[in-house]
């Protein structure tokens, strides 16, 4: 028998722990247990893993001192891991560097800026990095709160002092509108399409200005497995390339459950961007 403590949000609990998959769980002896935040771990239990998905600190710093007291409890996944990725500017950093043998396509992230403050900075910080319009800007902060996903799309440099630091300026990346999102768990790898931004030509650049605020596209996009596009756009990357992108940013993040969007620019199929990388993300 496995006994699985969970610390999760209402929401959560509600899409991830549904009816189906704690019957599963029990047909293979793992029982689901609810942790009460305000008693301590160690009077609860005993686990063989606890399962999280809190952000506050006080519930990190409580899992870190039960986990000293209790090593032989799988803590999934560590929170000093899951940090990692609470920062849109941390949480690239390991694929930025991630220089796959040439055996593999290539892997990237779009060249990207942090803004920390002074918006009125801003042009002028993007003329020195270089970096080309359009340009996603992404609040830094990643923490659950739907202000951490308001993202918004700048198509002119006179617009950029109207963002709102801080924040990571991020180049637009055309990729025919299909985004792969690839979810890690442990060994195991699923890829997904969904309908992602459109792209962006020299049209748009030319007779648009200001600051796009962009829907929610990515866990609303409606699943793109269906349609008839261009298999060009929507072909999935290549499993071997999945696998080896697994072990490296396992390996790399310290993560067992997350998933990562990933695009493939368009005319340059065998070049992929991994533009956001979540944790423990939901499966709709
Ligand atoms: N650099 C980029 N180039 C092209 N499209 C992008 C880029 N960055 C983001 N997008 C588009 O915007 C969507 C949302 O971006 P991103 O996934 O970074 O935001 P998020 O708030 O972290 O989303 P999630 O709900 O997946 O956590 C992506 O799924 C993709 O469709
Ligand atoms: O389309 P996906 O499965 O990626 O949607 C995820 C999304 O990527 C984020 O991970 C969300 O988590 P927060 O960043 O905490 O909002 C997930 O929401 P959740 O309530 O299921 O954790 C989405 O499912
Ligand atoms: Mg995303
Ligand atoms: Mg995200």
């Amino acid at each position: 028998r496995l006994v699985v403590g969970y610390a999760l949000t209402k929401k959560k609990v509600k899409s991830f722990l549904q009816p189906k998959l704690l019957l599963l769980a029990r047909k293979k002896g793992i029982s689901f247990i609810p942790i009460d935040e305000t008693r301590p771990l160690s009077e609860q239990g005993p686990f063989d893993i606890i399962l999280h998905k809190k952000t506050s600190k006080e519930w990190q710093r409580f899992l870190e001192d039960y986990h000293e007291v209790h090593p032989e409890v799988t803590v999934l996944d560590p929170p000093n891991a899951i940090e990692h990725l609470n920062n849109r500017q941390s949480m690239l950093e390991e694929v930025a560097d991630l220089n796959l043998s040439s055996f593999y396509e290539e892997v990237c992230t779009p060249r990207q800026l942090v803004i920390m403050k002074d918006p009125s900075s801003i042009p002028t910080a993007v003329a020195m990095a270089g970096l080309t319009l359009p340009l996603v800007a992404k609040p830094l902060v990643v923490d659950g709160t739907s202000k951490s996903h308001e993202l918004s799309l700048a198509y002119d440099e006179a617009s950029l002092p109207m963002l709102d630091p801080p924040l990571v300026l991020q180049e637009f990346v055309n990729h025919g509108g299909i985004l792969f999102k690839v979810y890690i768990i442990g060994e195991a790898i699923q890829v997904v399409r969904r309908f992602s931004l459109p792209d962006v030509n020299t049209y748009d650049l030319l007779n648009n200005v200001g600051i796009y605020r962009l829907p929610r596209v990515s866990c609303a996009a409606a699943s793109a497995d269906h349609a008839d596009l261009d298999p060009r756009i929507a072909e999935l990357p290549p499993r071997p390339l999945l696998e080896k992108l697994g072990r490296e940013l396992r390996g790399r993040l310290g993560l067992r459950l997350f998933n990562i969007d990933m695009i493939r620019e368009l005319g340059a199929n065998d070049r992929y961007y991994i533009i956001d990388i979540n944790y423990f993300p939901g499966v709709d």
